[in-house]
C-alpha cells in the first residue's frame, strides 16, 4: 500500500461519550449506515496529501475497532494507539507513534515524509473537503492553523450573579482539524506534557507561536448529544456531495 501525503492524521478516539449519554462509545453510533468514526476516516482517505492515520482508543474499544477497521477497504495505512484519560493524553499518544513512523526505516510503502499533523476529533464526520483544502494550505504557510466557526449568537457569561454579554467580535468557536508542522506541535506537546489543554491550538499559543484561524462550515459540528445525530443525518442527506 503505498501513499505519497505528507500529512498525518491524529485522530482522538478514547473519549467515554458521558455527554452522549450511550452504554457504548458514541462513536460506534449508526451515522447513515456506518459508525459515526468511519465517516470522520473516510474525509481523509480519499485525499493524496495525507499519508497516515492514527487514531487513539481505549482499551475498553480496542477490540471493536479492530474488528472494524479489519473489515474496512480502506486504503489509508490506519494505526492503533491506546488513548489516555484526556483528550490531550490521546492526541500525545497519537503524536508520539507519527513520530516513531516518521524514524522508522523507509521502504516503498511509506511517504516520503511527513511534514505536518493534522488533529481531528473521530466525533466530528462532517468536515467539508474545501475546509480541508484551506486550513491544510494555511498550515503549510503558516505552520500552525485550524478550523473556526464565527459565534452566530450573543454570547452570554455566568458571573454567578446573573448573566453578562461577552462581545463576540473576534470570538470564534474551535473545531477540527487542527494543523500544524510536524516540529512545531511537537515541541508544543513536549513544552507542555500534561498541562491541562481542551484543544491543541491552546498548546502551540503557549509557546508564542501564532495561530491562524480559517474560518469554516459550521455543518462540522462535533457529535456531543444525541440530537447532534440527528442533525448530522439532516446535513449529510442534504448536501452529501460536499463531503465526498
Ligand atoms: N480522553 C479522551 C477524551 C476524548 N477523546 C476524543 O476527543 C474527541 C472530542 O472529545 P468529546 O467530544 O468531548 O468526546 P468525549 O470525551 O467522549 O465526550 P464527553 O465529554 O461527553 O465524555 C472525541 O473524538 C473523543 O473520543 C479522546 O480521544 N480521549
Ligand atoms: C477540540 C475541540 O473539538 C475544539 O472545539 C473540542 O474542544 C473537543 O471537545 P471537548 O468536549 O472539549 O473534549
Amino acid at each position: 500500500m503505498t501513499r505519497s501525503g505528507s500529512i498525518a492524521v491524529i485522530m482522538p478516539a478514547a473519549g467515554s461519550g458521558q455527554r452522549f449519554g450511550s452504554q457504548s462509545n458514541k462513536l460506534f453510533a449508526n451515522l447513515d449506515g456506518k459508525p459515526l468514526w468511519q465517516h470522520a476516516v473516510d474525509r481523509f482517505e480519499s485525499r493524496s496529501d495525507v499519508g497516515l492515520l492514527v487514531l487513539a482508543v481505549s482499551a475498553d474499544d480496542e477490540s471493536i475497532f479492530r474488528e472494524q477497521i479489519s473489515e474496512l477497504n480502506c486504503n489509508l495505512p490506519i494505526r492503533l494507539v491506546r488513548g489516555g484519560a484526556t483528550r490531550s493524553e490521546s492526541v500525545q499518544a497519537g503524536l508520539d507513534e507519527v513520530l516513531r513512523f516518521t524514524n522508522e526505516p523507509g521502504d516503498r510503502s511509506k511517504p516520503p515524509t511527513i511534514d505536518r499533523v493534522a488533529i481531528h476529533d473521530a466525533a466530528r464526520p462532517l468536515v467539508r473537503q474545501s475546509d480541508l483544502d484551506r486550513v491544510f494550505a494555511e498550515a503549510t504557510s503558516s505552520g500552525a492553523a485550524l478550523l473556526v466557526a464565527p459565534v452566530s449568537g450573543t454570547l452570554k457569561r455566568d458571573t454567578g450573579s446573573g448573566s453578562q454579554t461577552v462581545d463576540r467580535r473576534n470570538m470564534y468557536v474551535a473545531l477540527t482539524p487542527q494543523v500544524f508542522a510536524i516540529d512545531v506541535i511537537r515541541q508544543a506537546y513536549a513544552r507542555d506534557r500534561g498541562r491541562m489543554a481542551t484543544d491543541d491550538a491552546q498548546l502551540v499559543e503557549r509557546t508564542g507561536h501564532p495561530v491562524q484561524l480559517v474560518t469554516g462550515s459550521a455543518d462540522n459540528l462535533k457529535i456531543t448529544y444525541p440530537e447532534d445525530l440527528r442533525i448530522a443525518e439532516a446535513i449529510l442527506n442534504e448536501c452529501r456531495s460536499e463531503f465526498v
